[in-house]
């Protein structure tokens, strides 16, 4: 398969901790503007293989494309500038500022503290603030400080600053942790929406959830791909059943 059909292409990824094969010759292919989920039992990989693609960990052996670009050993921040966006679990929001400020410092002009400090508000910006808060539903927010925002909305929050920088690949490690039940419905619904201008990929554990979002779902055992395809294929997986469902 040529490299060009896929927004992501890894292949043969491996890295090793002390000898010990966190991620074992994987081969993961992302399509344009798909809404991937990643599931599997504690200590699988799962983690791993997001913080070797926003380039957090380095990999030991094998490749990993995004665009047709080899990303494999290119620091951090050169993958962020080529469009990939990573969420962790404990959101990075400025707490004593608005969700206005929050959006505008992340606008990628702005992102540097000098860069914040000199930062002009251009209508560019403003506009973009706008189709933002929009997206994550917190335009009737945007004068809150962060830090009154509920833990969803923080969590919208941070997503949103992810998509000030129109991030073509976006990760997302277990987003609905600790959301109410409205919470959850509302970030399926914004997940199903992001994914139009983008590929996405989500670990979760939560599967009335995964099976909510999932255009397809790859189930990682042991730092490997133990199956893949649709939500109704793996589920009915005897050997994901057997590693992970079942228990
Ligand atoms: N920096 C590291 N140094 C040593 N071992 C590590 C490191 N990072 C991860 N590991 C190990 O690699 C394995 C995979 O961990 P990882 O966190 O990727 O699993 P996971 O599938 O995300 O699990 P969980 O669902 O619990 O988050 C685990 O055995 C973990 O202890």
């Amino acid at each position: 398969m040529a490299a060009t059909e896929f927004a992501l292409y890894i292949e043969d990824l491996s890295v090793s901790f002390d000898g010990f094969k966190a991620i074992d010759s994987l081969n993961l292919y992302i399509d344009k503007n798909e809404l991937r989920v990643i599931i599997g039992p504690n200590g699988a990989g799962k983690t791993t293989l997001l913080d070797l693609i926003c380039g957090r960990t380095r990999a030991t052996q094998g490749s990993i494309k995004f665009k047709d670009e080899e990303l494999t050993r290119l620091p951090e921040y050169a993958r962020v500038r080529r469009g990939i966006g990573r969420k962790f679990q404990t959101p990075s929001i400025y707490e004593n500022l608005s969700v206005f400020k929050n959006l505008e410092v992340s606008f990628p002009a702005g992102r540097s503290v000098l860069g914040s400090l000199f930062f002009k508000c251009t209508d560019e910006v403003l506009a973009r603030v706008q189709v933002v808060a929009e997206e994550i539903g917190l335009a009737d927010k945007l004068d809150t400080e962060a830090g009154l925002l509920s833990h969803g909305q923080k969590q919208w929050l941070e997503i949103g600053m992810l998509l000030m920088q129109e991030p073509e690949l976006l990760m997302l490690d277990e987003p609905i942790a600790g959301m109410s039940a409205r919470e959850r419905e509302l970030t399926a619904e914004l997940l199903k929406r992001i994914c139009k201008n983008r590929s996405v990929i989500v670990i979760e554990h939560d599967m009335a959830f995964v099976a909510q979002i999932a255009h397809k779902v790859t189930v990682m055992h042991q730092g490997k791909i133990l199956a893949e395809g649709s939500m109704d294929k793996v589920q009915n997986d005897p050997k994901v059943i057997d590693v992970y469902l079942g228990h």
